[in-house]
Protein backbone atom coordinates (compact mmCIF):
# COMPACT_ATOMS: atom_id res chain seq x y z
CA UNK A 1 0.00 0.00 0.00
CA UNK A 2 1.21 3.61 -1.05
CA UNK A 3 0.34 5.96 1.82
CA UNK A 4 -0.83 9.09 0.99
CA UNK A 5 0.79 12.09 2.52
CA UNK A 6 -2.44 15.05 3.64
CA UNK A 7 -1.22 18.30 2.80
CA UNK A 8 -2.91 20.24 6.07
CA UNK A 9 -0.85 23.42 4.82
CA UNK A 10 -1.65 23.35 1.04
CA UNK A 11 -4.97 22.50 2.08
CA UNK A 12 -5.35 25.29 4.89
CA UNK A 13 -3.88 27.88 1.73
CA UNK A 14 -6.59 26.59 -0.50
CA UNK A 15 -9.59 27.68 2.08
CA UNK A 16 -7.73 30.88 2.99
CA UNK A 17 -7.85 31.83 -0.36
CA UNK A 18 -11.36 31.19 -1.09
CA UNK A 19 -11.79 33.12 2.43
CA UNK A 20 -9.86 35.81 0.80
CA UNK A 21 -12.01 35.92 -1.95
CA UNK A 22 -14.97 35.59 -0.06
CA UNK A 23 -13.77 39.03 1.74
CA UNK A 24 -13.08 40.58 -1.80
CA UNK A 25 -16.74 40.50 -2.39
CA UNK A 26 -18.17 41.70 0.77
CA UNK A 27 -15.46 44.71 0.59
CA UNK A 28 -17.57 45.52 -2.89
CA UNK A 29 -20.47 45.18 -0.90
CA UNK A 30 -19.09 47.88 1.83
CA UNK A 31 -18.67 45.17 4.42
CA UNK A 32 -14.66 44.77 6.37
CA UNK A 33 -14.44 41.62 8.21
CA UNK A 34 -13.43 42.04 11.68
CA UNK A 35 -11.75 39.90 14.16
CA UNK A 36 -11.12 40.51 18.02
CA UNK A 37 -8.46 38.40 19.42
CA UNK A 38 -7.97 38.19 23.12
CA UNK A 39 -4.93 37.31 24.88
CA UNK A 40 -4.39 36.99 28.45
CA UNK A 41 -1.47 36.94 30.31
CA UNK A 42 1.83 35.92 28.65
CA UNK A 43 1.91 32.31 27.47
CA UNK A 44 4.42 31.49 24.99
CA UNK A 45 2.89 29.56 23.13
CA UNK A 46 -0.27 31.55 23.41
CA UNK A 47 1.73 34.34 21.85
CA UNK A 48 2.85 32.25 18.79
CA UNK A 49 -1.07 31.01 17.98
CA UNK A 50 -2.20 35.00 18.19
CA UNK A 51 0.28 36.00 16.06
CA UNK A 52 -0.05 33.30 13.54
CA UNK A 53 -3.70 34.06 13.76
CA UNK A 54 -3.39 37.95 13.14
CA UNK A 55 -1.06 37.06 10.30
CA UNK A 56 -3.73 35.00 8.45
CA UNK A 57 -6.29 37.70 8.87
CA UNK A 58 -4.09 40.05 7.17
CA UNK A 59 -3.68 37.72 4.62
CA UNK A 60 -7.47 37.00 3.81
CA UNK A 61 -8.28 40.77 4.52
CA UNK A 62 -10.08 40.55 7.51
CA UNK A 63 -9.17 43.36 10.23
CA UNK A 64 -8.18 42.34 13.25
CA UNK A 65 -8.05 43.97 16.60
CA UNK A 66 -5.89 42.67 19.48
CA UNK A 67 -6.31 42.94 23.00
CA UNK A 68 -3.34 41.88 25.08
CA UNK A 69 -4.32 42.15 28.86
CA UNK A 70 -2.35 41.25 31.45
CA UNK A 71 -2.78 38.14 33.81
CA UNK A 72 -3.61 40.12 37.01
CA UNK A 73 -6.74 41.01 34.66
CA UNK A 74 -9.87 40.55 36.57
CA UNK A 75 -12.93 38.38 35.40
CA UNK A 76 -15.02 41.25 35.45
CA UNK A 77 -12.83 42.99 33.19
CA UNK A 78 -12.58 41.01 30.71
CA UNK A 79 -16.30 40.19 30.45
CA UNK A 80 -16.41 44.31 30.09
CA UNK A 81 -14.70 43.72 27.30
CA UNK A 82 -16.70 41.35 25.76
CA UNK A 83 -19.60 43.01 26.27
CA UNK A 84 -18.36 45.97 24.74
CA UNK A 85 -16.79 43.61 21.75
CA UNK A 86 -20.69 42.25 21.21
CA UNK A 87 -21.88 45.51 20.51
CA UNK A 88 -19.17 46.24 18.36
CA UNK A 89 -20.43 47.10 14.87
CA UNK A 90 -16.61 46.70 13.45
CA UNK A 91 -16.29 43.46 15.06
CA UNK A 92 -18.14 40.27 13.92
CA UNK A 93 -16.02 37.43 15.89
CA UNK A 94 -14.27 37.26 19.31
CA UNK A 95 -11.87 34.71 20.24
CA UNK A 96 -10.59 34.35 23.90
CA UNK A 97 -7.32 32.48 23.42
CA UNK A 98 -7.39 29.21 25.81
CA UNK A 99 -6.45 29.03 28.42
CA UNK A 100 -7.00 31.54 30.67
CA UNK A 101 -5.22 32.38 33.94
CA UNK A 102 -6.29 30.20 37.09
CA UNK A 103 -8.75 32.73 38.70
CA UNK A 104 -11.06 33.07 35.50
CA UNK A 105 -13.87 30.78 35.22
CA UNK A 106 -13.24 29.61 31.18
CA UNK A 107 -17.05 28.56 31.14
CA UNK A 108 -18.32 31.64 32.54
CA UNK A 109 -16.24 33.65 29.74
CA UNK A 110 -17.20 31.82 26.69
CA UNK A 111 -21.12 31.69 27.67
CA UNK A 112 -20.26 35.82 28.17
CA UNK A 113 -19.76 35.77 23.72
CA UNK A 114 -22.67 36.41 21.56
CA UNK A 115 -23.10 32.84 20.16
CA UNK A 116 -23.23 35.38 16.35
CA UNK A 117 -19.44 36.48 17.06
CA UNK A 118 -18.57 33.21 18.98
CA UNK A 119 -16.11 31.85 15.87
CA UNK A 120 -14.04 29.38 18.12
CA UNK A 121 -17.88 26.99 18.40
CA UNK A 122 -17.31 27.51 22.15
CA UNK A 123 -20.59 28.58 23.28
CA UNK A 124 -22.91 26.43 24.32
CA UNK A 125 -25.58 27.51 22.18
CA UNK A 126 -23.21 26.81 19.17
CA UNK A 127 -22.65 23.14 20.81
CA UNK A 128 -25.93 22.70 21.18
CA UNK A 129 -26.60 23.76 17.59
CA UNK A 130 -24.26 21.32 16.44
CA UNK A 131 -25.83 18.42 18.52
CA UNK A 132 -29.21 18.59 16.48
CA UNK A 133 -27.88 19.47 13.29
CA UNK A 134 -28.87 23.30 13.37
CA UNK A 135 -25.91 25.33 11.38
CA UNK A 136 -24.56 27.28 14.13
CA UNK A 137 -20.82 28.36 13.87
CA UNK A 138 -18.78 25.01 14.01
CA UNK A 139 -15.55 25.12 15.96
CA UNK A 140 -12.21 25.06 14.10
CA UNK A 141 -10.24 22.43 15.04
CA UNK A 142 -13.34 19.74 14.13
CA UNK A 143 -14.01 21.44 11.12
CA UNK A 144 -10.88 21.14 9.77
CA UNK A 145 -10.76 17.92 10.25
CA UNK A 146 -13.91 17.31 8.34
CA UNK A 147 -12.80 19.17 5.70
CA UNK A 148 -9.12 17.72 5.11
CA UNK A 149 -11.36 14.63 5.19
CA UNK A 150 -13.64 16.10 1.72
CA UNK A 151 -11.02 17.85 0.45
CA UNK A 152 -8.55 14.28 0.05
CA UNK A 153 -11.63 12.62 -1.33
CA UNK A 154 -12.52 10.21 1.58
CA UNK A 155 -15.85 8.90 1.69
CA UNK A 156 -17.52 9.03 5.34
CA UNK A 157 -21.02 7.95 4.95
CA UNK A 158 -21.07 4.41 6.06
CA UNK A 159 -17.29 3.95 7.34
CA UNK A 160 -16.43 2.90 10.53
CA UNK A 161 -14.84 6.28 12.30
CA UNK A 162 -13.06 5.79 15.83
CA UNK A 163 -12.43 8.66 17.07
CA UNK A 164 -9.89 8.65 20.29
CA UNK A 165 -10.47 11.16 22.81
CA UNK A 166 -13.94 12.89 24.20
CA UNK A 167 -12.71 16.50 25.22
CA UNK A 168 -15.25 19.27 24.55
CA UNK A 169 -12.60 20.96 22.12
CA UNK A 170 -12.04 18.35 19.38
CA UNK A 171 -13.37 14.40 20.26
CA UNK A 172 -16.90 15.15 20.66
CA UNK A 173 -17.37 17.72 18.47
CA UNK A 174 -15.62 15.74 15.63
CA UNK A 175 -17.33 12.74 16.47
CA UNK A 176 -20.90 14.48 16.16
CA UNK A 177 -19.32 16.42 12.40
CA UNK A 178 -18.36 12.44 11.68
CA UNK A 179 -22.44 11.28 12.96
CA UNK A 180 -23.71 14.31 10.86
CA UNK A 181 -21.96 13.19 7.58
CA UNK A 182 -23.64 9.77 8.34
CA UNK A 183 -20.32 8.13 9.53
CA UNK A 184 -20.79 5.07 11.65
CA UNK A 185 -18.91 6.96 15.03
CA UNK A 186 -17.39 5.02 18.28
CA UNK A 187 -15.70 7.10 20.53
CA UNK A 188 -12.71 5.94 22.72
CA UNK A 189 -10.83 7.03 25.76
CA UNK A 190 -8.69 6.00 28.57
CA UNK A 191 -11.25 3.52 29.55
CA UNK A 192 -12.01 2.16 27.06
CA UNK A 193 -11.27 -1.58 26.72
CA UNK A 194 -10.11 -3.51 23.89
CA UNK A 195 -8.96 -0.16 22.00
CA UNK A 196 -6.77 -2.58 19.82
CA UNK A 197 -10.06 -4.43 18.67
CA UNK A 198 -11.92 -1.71 17.77
CA UNK A 199 -9.24 0.07 15.98
CA UNK A 200 -8.86 -2.86 13.71
CA UNK A 201 -12.40 -2.03 12.42
CA UNK A 202 -11.59 1.48 11.83
CA UNK A 203 -11.81 2.78 8.25
CA UNK A 204 -11.30 6.41 9.65
CA UNK A 205 -8.90 7.20 12.94
CA UNK A 206 -9.23 10.55 14.49
CA UNK A 207 -6.64 10.47 17.03
CA UNK A 208 -6.66 13.36 19.96
CA UNK A 209 -5.33 12.13 22.90
CA UNK A 210 -2.76 14.24 23.69
CA UNK A 211 0.02 11.24 23.91
CA UNK A 212 2.95 11.37 21.76
CA UNK A 213 3.16 8.53 19.15
CA UNK A 214 0.38 6.23 20.97
CA UNK A 215 -0.93 4.79 18.04
CA UNK A 216 1.30 2.13 15.70
CA UNK A 217 0.73 1.16 12.48
CA UNK A 218 0.46 -2.02 13.18
CA UNK A 219 -2.68 -1.84 14.91
CA UNK A 220 -4.13 -0.02 12.04
CA UNK A 221 -6.68 -1.79 9.39
CA UNK A 222 -4.75 -2.08 5.72
CA UNK A 223 -5.70 1.53 3.97
CA UNK A 224 -6.91 3.19 7.10
CA UNK A 225 -7.54 7.17 6.92
CA UNK A 226 -5.39 8.40 9.53
CA UNK A 227 -6.11 11.99 10.33
CA UNK A 228 -3.74 12.88 13.61
CA UNK A 229 -5.00 15.78 15.86
CA UNK A 230 -2.33 15.65 18.66
CA UNK A 231 0.44 18.29 19.77
CA UNK A 232 3.09 16.77 21.61
CA UNK A 233 6.68 17.08 21.83
CA UNK A 234 8.76 13.97 21.28
CA UNK A 235 11.93 12.63 23.52
CA UNK A 236 13.87 14.92 21.48
CA UNK A 237 11.69 17.51 21.82
CA UNK A 238 10.42 17.62 18.45
CA UNK A 239 6.68 18.53 17.78
CA UNK A 240 5.05 15.16 17.14
CA UNK A 241 1.36 14.21 16.87
CA UNK A 242 -1.00 11.31 18.55
CA UNK A 243 0.45 8.37 16.03
CA UNK A 244 3.27 7.19 15.33
CA UNK A 245 3.72 8.05 11.92
CA UNK A 246 6.75 6.26 10.28
CA UNK A 247 5.10 3.11 11.47
CA UNK A 248 1.88 3.74 9.52
CA UNK A 249 3.93 3.84 5.92
CA UNK A 250 2.41 1.08 3.85
CA UNK A 251 -0.38 0.33 6.09
CA UNK A 252 -2.60 3.58 5.90
CA UNK A 253 -3.91 4.73 2.84
CA UNK A 254 -3.80 8.67 3.56
CA UNK A 255 -1.71 10.12 6.40
CA UNK A 256 -1.59 13.84 7.75
CA UNK A 257 1.54 15.01 9.11
CA UNK A 258 2.50 16.67 12.53
CA UNK A 259 3.01 19.75 11.92
CA UNK A 260 1.65 20.38 8.41
CA UNK A 261 -1.66 18.55 9.18
CA UNK A 262 -4.65 19.42 10.78
CA UNK A 263 -2.90 22.54 13.13
CA UNK A 264 -2.76 24.69 9.87
CA UNK A 265 -6.62 24.00 8.98
CA UNK A 266 -7.36 25.47 12.36
CA UNK A 267 -6.73 29.28 11.61
CA UNK A 268 -7.96 28.28 8.34
CA UNK A 269 -11.53 27.18 9.37
CA UNK A 270 -11.12 30.05 11.76
CA UNK A 271 -11.23 32.23 8.76
CA UNK A 272 -13.89 30.45 7.30
CA UNK A 273 -15.97 31.18 10.59
CA UNK A 274 -15.30 34.93 10.26
CA UNK A 275 -16.59 35.65 7.32
CA UNK A 276 -19.45 33.49 7.62
CA UNK A 277 -20.14 35.60 10.98
CA UNK A 278 -20.06 38.63 9.10
CA UNK A 279 -22.27 37.92 6.01
CA UNK A 280 -24.66 36.58 8.97
CA UNK A 281 -24.33 39.69 11.19
CA UNK A 282 -25.11 41.97 7.97
CA UNK A 283 -27.40 40.30 5.97
CA UNK A 284 -25.40 40.06 3.25
CA UNK A 285 -24.32 36.53 1.14
N1 LIG B 1 -9.83 30.11 21.87
C1 LIG B 1 -8.93 29.28 21.33
N2 LIG B 1 -9.10 28.85 20.06
C2 LIG B 1 -8.18 28.02 19.48
O1 LIG B 1 -8.35 27.61 18.30
C3 LIG B 1 -7.02 27.64 20.23
C4 LIG B 1 -6.89 28.13 21.55
N3 LIG B 1 -7.86 28.93 22.06
N4 LIG B 1 -5.82 27.79 22.29
C5 LIG B 1 -4.73 26.99 21.77
C6 LIG B 1 -5.20 26.06 20.66
C7 LIG B 1 -4.11 25.52 19.77
N5 LIG B 1 -4.39 26.02 18.42
C8 LIG B 1 -3.58 25.81 17.31
C9 LIG B 1 -3.71 26.54 16.15
C10 LIG B 1 -2.85 26.37 15.09
C11 LIG B 1 -1.81 25.49 15.15
C12 LIG B 1 -0.87 25.37 14.01
O2 LIG B 1 -0.93 26.11 13.04
N6 LIG B 1 0.11 24.45 14.03
C13 LIG B 1 1.09 24.31 12.98
C14 LIG B 1 2.45 24.80 13.41
C15 LIG B 1 2.91 24.28 14.74
C16 LIG B 1 4.28 24.83 15.20
O3 LIG B 1 5.23 24.76 14.42
O4 LIG B 1 4.36 25.25 16.39
C17 LIG B 1 1.14 22.86 12.50
O5 LIG B 1 0.61 21.98 13.19
O6 LIG B 1 1.66 22.64 11.42
C18 LIG B 1 -1.65 24.74 16.29
C19 LIG B 1 -2.54 24.91 17.36
C20 LIG B 1 -5.52 26.78 18.49
N7 LIG B 1 -6.03 26.81 19.72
Amino acid sequence: MNTQLIDGKQIALEIKDEQKKAAEALSLKGVQPGLAVILVGDNSASKVYVSNKKKACEYVGIKSFSYELPTETSEEELLELIHTLNHDKCVHGILVQLPLPKHMDEQKVIMAISPLKDVDGFHPYNVGALSIGLNGLVSCTPAGVIELLKRSNVTIQGKNCVIIGRSNIVGKPVSLLLLREHGTVTICHSKTQNLELILQQADIVVAAVGIAKFIKGHQLKEGAVVIDVGMNRDENGKLCGDVDFDSCQGIASQITPVPGGVGPMTIAMLMHNCIRATKNQEGVN
